[in-house]
């Protein structure tokens, strides 16, 4: 159910000891398509925030030392109260390409029925 709490089903094997993928020092742009209540987003943040720091301390690191970057992405941002919020050096990387009201969207991949049926209804 949309809104209600965030799952984590998969992630990728950044914060192991077995990762070899380095996220120190980069700019890493988070690309959702909407963001509603923001609680993905914030959720999202906070999980990759947290890989950093585990290989900042594998790197003998301070946190916040390597000054890995996060921006985000939207396609659709929801002008509405968001239930949480996100840190503002992240804000300062935040880019919806459009804003729109508190309204439910339904994308393509929501259909139930066969797209062409979609694409009937979106005439
Ligand atoms: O700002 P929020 O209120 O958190 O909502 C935004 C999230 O909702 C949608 O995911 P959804 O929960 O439908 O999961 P899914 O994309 O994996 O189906 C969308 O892909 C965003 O990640
Ligand atoms: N499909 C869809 N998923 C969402 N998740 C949060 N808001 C929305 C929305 O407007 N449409």
């Amino acid at each position: 159910m949309p809104g209600v709490q965030v799952t984590k089903t998969q992630w990728l094997n950044f914060g192991g000891a077995d990762s070899l993928v380095s996220l120190l020092g980069r700019k890493i742009l988070i690309v959702d398509e909407v963001d509603d209540s923001r609680k993905t987003l914030v959720y999202a943040v906070a999980e990759l925030l947290k890989d950093i720091r585990t290989q900042e301390i594998q790197a003998g690191m301070q946190p916040g030392e390597s000054n890995t970057e996060i921006g985000i992405f939207v396609v659709y941002n929801k002008e509405k109260p968001k239930a949480e919020e996100l840190p503002e050096a992240i804000m300062r990387n935040y880019y919806p390409a459009a804003t729109t009201p508190d309204r439910w969207l339904f994308f393509p991949w929501d259909c139930t029925t066969d797209i062409s049926v979609h694409t009937e209804l979106s005439k």
